[in-house]
């Protein structure tokens, strides 16, 4: 049974629509990225999924129950949802035991310790289950979180911009962690993040949304190496577009040279795209001879950004050798599965 059925949703703002026709589906124990530029949307679907916001149309089903359906629309507190947010939201005079335990009071006094117990167990924070809130990291603070709402033991969990209060130090060791938490709690999860980064890192299967409409879902790798349009390419990393003409099913012409795609690309022969190429695709080489010329340089560690101008285009380009600039370089593209898109009309 799917987890979690979007179907043809609509919302608005006093008669202003923000979300138009989106449509998802999320399997059991998976975890859904909904990845967008601010406000595109992401908090409002995430608000229409946990019932504090009506639709204007369309239908939600979570682990098989219809939550919301014309005429119909089930309130939150029942739709069985665990809901973090990016200010961990805990109660600063309780401690972690008895946040934890916060939302599940309505259980025997024992069930309570012995749930409460578990969930601290399963986030590795059990030793700390008497101190205060202000008394833990941040990152501390949102497993604490994170145990509160298994402790309910939600069909589904929500998570909005949970990892942004984070010190980008320690924020991709946590998103890990809170990963396999979610994954050995059995738990399906929908997350609202704007970063690219964090998405690959946390989710299963990404939606991409462009002002207030899905664009393309996908796993993340499959949207990386297949993006459908110019913006889904251009939101997961950014690159460079040059015209490519196609010479067969293998081989495109580009101002680079000829292109070679390590899969057929299904495109007609003699007509014409562009080529959408990712920095690190481009290789360089110094030859005094070469037609290119390093304009930048950004050093970033374990690689550089190169920026090189060829005839009248600047290509950005990401190389393990260090170049320096004013040096003449010749540039190749690396097989690679090609990205070409429609060229666009004028
Ligand atoms: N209560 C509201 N009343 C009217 N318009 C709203 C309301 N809340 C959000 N909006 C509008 O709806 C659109 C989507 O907002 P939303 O918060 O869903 O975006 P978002 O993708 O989550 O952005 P961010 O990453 O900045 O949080 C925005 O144009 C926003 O201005």
């Amino acid at each position: 049974m799917s987890a979690l059925v979007i179907s043809n949703v609509h919302c608005s703002y006093n008669g202003l629509d923000i979300l138009s026709d989106m449509s998802v589906t999320l399997e059991d124990n998976e975890i859904l990225c909904l990845l967008g530029s601010s406000g595109c949307g992401k908090t409002t679907l995430l608000k229409a999924i946990a019932g504090l916001l009506p639709l204007k149309s369309g239908e939600i089903t979570i682990n098989g129950k219809v939550v919301n359906k014309t005429g119909f629309h089930l309130p939150p507190e029942q739709r069985k949802i665990g809901m973090i947010f990016q200010d961990y939201a805990l109660f600063p005079h309780m401690t972690v035991m008895d946040n934890v335990v916060f939302g599940i009071d309505e259980l025997p006094k024992k069930e309570q310790q012995t749930r409460a117990q578990q969930v601290l167990d399963l986030v590795n924070l059990s030793e700390f289950s008497e101190r205060y809130p202000h008394q833990l990291s941040g990152g501390q603070q949102q497993r604490v979180a994170i145990a509160r709402a298994l402790a309910y033991q939600p069909d589904l969990m929500l998570l909005d911009e949970p990892f942004s209060n984070i010190d980008s130090q320690v924020r991709l060791k946590l998103i890990a962690e809170i990963r396999q938490i979610l994954k050995k709690a059995g738990v399906s999860a929908v997350f609202v993040t704007h970063s690219k980064e964090e998405a690959f890192a946390f989710a299963d299967k990404l939606a991409v949304l462009d002002q207030g409409s899905i664009v393309q879902v996908g796993t993340p790798d499959e949207l990386y190496l297949r993006p459908a349009t110019r913006f889904v390419a251009d939101f997961l990393g950014g690159g460079n577009y040059l015209p490519a003409t196609v010479i067969d099913e293998h081989h495109v012409n580009t101002p680079l040279g000829r292109v070679c795609s390590t899969v057929a690309h299904h495109k007609s022969d003699a007509t014409s795209y562009d080529i959408f190429i990712r920095p690190q695709q481009i290789s360089l080489t110094a030859n005094d001879a070469g037609a290119g010329v390093v304009s930048d340089v950004q050093f970033l560690g374990a690689s550089s950004k190169v920026y090189v101008k060829l005839a009248q285009q600047e290509f950005e380009c990401q190389v393990a050798q260090h170049f320096t600039t004013q040096q003449v370089v010749d540039l190749a593209v690396e097989p690679h599965e090609l990205i070409l898109f429609d060229k666009q009309s004028a």
